[in-house]
């Protein structure tokens, strides 16, 4: 399986239809050259543009959706199409993740589940996801997970016990943190002995450098393609089977304990 991440620049001088157009096509262009595309998080505002979060916001089968549905089907490629400011007509803003199959079907949608910012931002500004999502792929089955998720393994490890062999993690993680998100990928990807494909953007928006960098880890953690700071297409092979062989050569995953007792006063 060949999987290109697409690390977007997101920048104030460029509209956000303007992006949606150029971030198309260049899905397009991976036609025939990659099974799995993968984009970062919210990158039609960017993920620190709070101020834009709801003007910006969409109904889950928006312009982005159409845009992305049909860029999919156009490529032939299965499509993670990172996450977009979703507004539900009953509810509040969601940071939304889309995943199309190569016919441009909807084939899920997931709600970030830890918003980022503690008491302003996204943490304020938008709703909490509760459903932990998984999408079966010819050879894998992805995990879905969104940027400060990444700092929470229990949600990682419900997947695993869900069936997921890929975790996906579009983001929007700043430069000033870099050192934990390369960290972090490979963490969840050895605990979990999956591989991670990390894909964040570049750029400066709201004020934020952004750390770009993103990263596809093998289920042993070894990285398997880095990205650098600007924008960049990350295409890697990526063989399925070395998820089974990995957890059937070093078990660990069997050996866990759960129910553990609380520490006794
Ligand atoms: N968009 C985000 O979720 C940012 C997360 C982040 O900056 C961090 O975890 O650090």
């Amino acid at each position: 399986m060949r999987a290109s991440l697409i690390q977007i620049a997101v920048e104030e001088g460029e509209s956000v239809e303007a992006r949606r157009v150029r971030v198309a096509s260049l899905v397009r262009e991976q036609a025939g050259s990659a099974d799995l595309v993968v984009l970062p998080e919210l990158w039609t505002t960017g993920a620190f543009a709070y101020e834009e979060f709801g003007s910006e916001a969409e109904p889950l089968e928006g312009p982005t959706y159409e845009a992305m549905a049909k860029a999919a089907s156009d490529a032939g490629v299965w499509l993670h199409a990172g996450s977009i400011p979703e507004r539900d007509p009953d509810g509040p803003l969601y940071n939304t993740s889309l995943v199309f199959s190569p016919s441009g079907e909807l084939a899920a949608a997931y709600r970030k589940i830890h918003r980022f910012g503690f008491d302003k931002g996204e943490a304020v500004l938008m709703g909490a996801g509760r459903e932990l999502v998984t999408v079966r792929l010819p050879g894998t089955t992805l995990g879905l997970a969104t940027c400060y998720d990444l700092r929470f393994p229990e949600l990682f490890r419900g997947l695993v016990d869900a069936g997921a062999e890929t975790l996906v993690v579009p983001a929007g993680w700043p430069e000033r943190r870099r050192s934990h998100w390369t960290l972090l990928a490979q963490a969840r990807a050895v605990e979990n002995q999956a591989f991670v494909l990390a894909c964040g953007t570049a750029g400066t928006h709201a004020g934020v450098p952004q750390a770009g960098h993103s990263i596809v880890v093998d289920p042993w953690g070894e990285v398997l393609a880095e990205a650098g700071s600007g924008e960049e297409v990350l295409t890697v092979d990526l063989d399925p089977s070395k998820v089974a062989t990995t957890r059937e050569q070093f078990p660990a995953l069997k050996d866990r304990v759960l129910g553990l007792q609380p520490p006794r006063r």
